[in-house]
């Protein structure tokens, strides 16, 4: 049967991309989505923004909401400091499995901790399972109706500590209104919104970068 679009894209990335070289990674998969087969990943626009503000928190505590194909997560562990640790949660099996594949290829196992399961059942497993006390970063890219009930359960098993910053992708396009309400009305938030476009194209997107206040 036909390959799939995740699998299509990790062969790009086994053909074009050198091993242990994340830059690569992440190139192969912009040209594969660029000039091959549209992807959703964060892509290099709003990557470059993910970037800024990864570099900037140097956090030790990530977590990723979304999987995927492991774009975002191999963004974001790059830039981590040595010791510092990433769990991405992808309820997907194909999808896990495929980056899995992306992950190691870029030779960020170590810092990567991919956990197959659903966030509503893994976050108030945090504390117990991989002795995380708070998070300092967290990078919102799933469906885009569980931003909201996910940021009130991160909140609620006390996950987020005065600073934490919580970036969500998708902001405009697909969007996110509830969250958005939430985060830039609320009074738990410090909330600002970095304009930029749908990856891989000229439709307006952006992130939205919030503080939690403690
Ligand atoms: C209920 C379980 C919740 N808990 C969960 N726990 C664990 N993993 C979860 C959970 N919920 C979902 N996931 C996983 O995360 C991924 C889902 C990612 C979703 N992303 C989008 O939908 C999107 C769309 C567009 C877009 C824009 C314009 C268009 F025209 C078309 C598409 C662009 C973008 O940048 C986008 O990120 C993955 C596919 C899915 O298995
Ligand atoms: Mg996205």
């Amino acid at each position: 049967t036909r390959s799939t679009r995740p699998q299509r894209l990790l062969k790009a990335v086994q053909k074009h991309a050198t091993r242990g070289d994340p830059q690569s990674v992440i190139s192969a998969i912009d040209h594969f989505c660029r000039h091959s087969e549209w992807a959703m990943n964060v892509g290099d626009e709003k990557g470059s923004i993910l970037d800024s503000v990864v570099s900037e928190l140097n956090p030790e505590k990530v977590l990723e909401l979304g999987t995927y194909c492991g774009y975002s997560t191999v963004r974001i562990a790059r830039l981590l400091p040595p010791g510092a640790r990433l769990i991405t949660l992808e309820f997907n099996a194909d999808y896990a499995a495929i980056a899995r594949q992306v992950i190691a290829w870029a030779g960020l196992e170590d810092k990567v901790q991919l956990v197959e399961g659903a966030s509503e059942d893994w976050i108030p497993r945090m504390k117990e399972h991989f002795g995380i006390e708070t998070f300092d970063f967290v990078f919102l890219d799933h469906w885009k109706d569980r931003y909201l009930p996910d940021t009130k359960l991160m909140e609620d098993c006390g996950l987020l500590r005065k600073g934490t910053v919580l970036l969500a992708d998708n902001v405009i396009c697909p969007g996110v209104p509830d969250y958005l309400e939430y985060v830039r009305n609320g009074l738990f938030y410090k909330s600002c919104y970095f304009k930029s476009h749908l990856e891989y194209t000229k439709a307006e997107d952006g992130l939205e970068k919030s503080v939690f206040l403690g």
